[in-house]
């Protein structure tokens, strides 16, 4: 996923002379040798390839994946914005269009109804400069809608909204959880069900504690009375409501280790009564089947100092052999590095929550990719659930809730 990058030859696949010349040379033999037939199937299907990737590319030039149409009632207030309408207008000769402004947690999005996206891509330069931003601080979706693209310019720090906690994303009865908004004010929220365990990385300031906090939030919410269970070494965590708090990383992994006796005997339940999961457990035999049990352990790096093998030991027992057992566990990680995350566990977490980290390599073990270096902090985010493709957002502060 890329913000900003905007390579107007995404959008003149036809024109695109190297293409063409490379199509042209390769089909160069068939043609001379009197094969006209295959030449002009070669050079046809070499075109449809250049259309299709070109499609592929501008479709994930922002957000990585096909948008619905945009809802504006999502978004705060919508105006026309004058200024880049006047612009858009003189650039293009289009007199119809019109650009229709809102923000999201971070940006200002203009949403301009069109017909030919690459009518508005080639006046893009100008439309930052009328916004104040770099030409390469521009976000772009061509292709957002029907008819229409969206325009996204960062917002100043201090013009950022704040993102209110949205139970009304969740669902009753099922383990959702809410993360905050996409950069287009979309809800973000993912379900244990499709994964169980989750990373959450940032560095200090990022808005990790905040992130961990949405997220027992949301679990609690679901209804199905979570027992919490959380070893923090900082502390921050213990205002919540949970079963057992701990500062104390012996006393962490002593819980881990009673937590891990449980999800074998749970196991065992499961299996006997003809389940593969807890959830199909719940489903079955809602009266005897026992809560989820989620585990938070923030600053995971310390508690894995502690022991190494044993504690790498609990922790991948509980998120690799017994992942069916109910039991759902979250680890926070300020730096994450390949040493203290091995591929063994890291894959087990497929539900990865990227807040600002020290550099590009722990954004790839943090989330599979580099970019998460690059965020500004305070619950800015990169946000991946299993192979699906990263989102950007800003999280939830769990102070506002609506
Ligand atoms: N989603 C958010 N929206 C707005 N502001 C946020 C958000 N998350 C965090 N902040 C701001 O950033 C500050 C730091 O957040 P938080 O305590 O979650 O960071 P952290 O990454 O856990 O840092 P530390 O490791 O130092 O505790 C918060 O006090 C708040 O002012």
């Amino acid at each position: 996923m890329r913000i900003g990058t905007l390579d107007l030859e995404q959008f003149y696949p036809e024109t695109n002379l190297q293409t063409v010349t490379a199509a042209t040379l390769l089909t160069m033999p068939t043609l001379v040798t009197g094969n006209f037939v295959a030449g002009a199937s070669a050079l046809g299907l070499a075109w449809v390839a250049r259309q299709a990737l070109t499609a592929w590319r501008r479709d994930n030039c922002l957000l990585g994946s096909d948008l619905d149409v945009i809802d504006t009632r999502d978004h705060a207030a919508a105006n026309t914005n004058d200024a880049v309408t006047a612009r858009l207008r003189k650039a293009t000769g289009n007199h119809d269009l019109t650009a229709i402004e809102s923000r999201s947690a971070q940006y200002r999005l203009l949403m301009v109804a069109n017909d030919d996206p690459a009518q508005i891509a080639k006046v893009l330069p100008r439309v930052a400069s009328v916004l104040g931003v770099a030409p390469d601080a521009l976000g772009w979706i061509p292709t957002a809608g029907r008819d229409l693209s969206i325009i996204l310019a960062p917002l100043e720090r201090a013009e950022w909204l704040p993102v209110a906690f949205d139970e009304s994303a969740l669902t009753p009865g099922k383990l959702i959880g809410y993360i905050g908004r996409d950069v287009l004010s979309n809800h973000v929220t993912y379900s244990r069900q499709d994964a169980p365990h989750m990373l959450i990385s940032g560095t200090t300031r990022s808005g990790k504690t905040e992130a961990i906090r949405a997220d027992i939030q949301s679990m609690r919410l679901s209804g199905l009375k979570p027992e919490i269970h959380i070893i923090d070494a900082k502390g921050t965590l213990c205002r919540e409501q949970c079963a057992t708090f701990t500062a104390d990383m012996r006393e962490g992994l002593a819980t881990l280790q009673a937590i891990v006796e449980q999800a074998r005997e749970r196991i065992k339940e499961i299996v006997a009564v003809g389940c593969d999961n807890w959830f199909q457990y719940k489903a079955k035999c809602p009266d005897v089947c026992p809560a989820p049990i989620m585990v938070y352990v923030d600053e995971y790096p310390q508690l894995r100092a502690l022991d190494k093998e044993t504690v790498e030991a609990v922790v991948g027992e509980l998120s690799r052999v017994h992942a069916a057992s109910g039991v759902f566990v979250t680890l926070g990680i300020q730096k994450p590095k390949a040493e203290t995350l091995p591929t063994e566990i890291r894959d087990m977490f497929d539900i990865r929550l990227a807040m600002r980290v020290p550099d590009s390599k722990a954004s790839g073990v943090a989330i599979d990719e580099p970019g998460a270096e690059g965020l500004p902090g305070a619950g800015a985010f990169m946000f991946r659930n299993g192979g699906d493709s990263v989102v950007r957002g800003r999280g939830a502060f769990i102070e506002i809730s609506i």
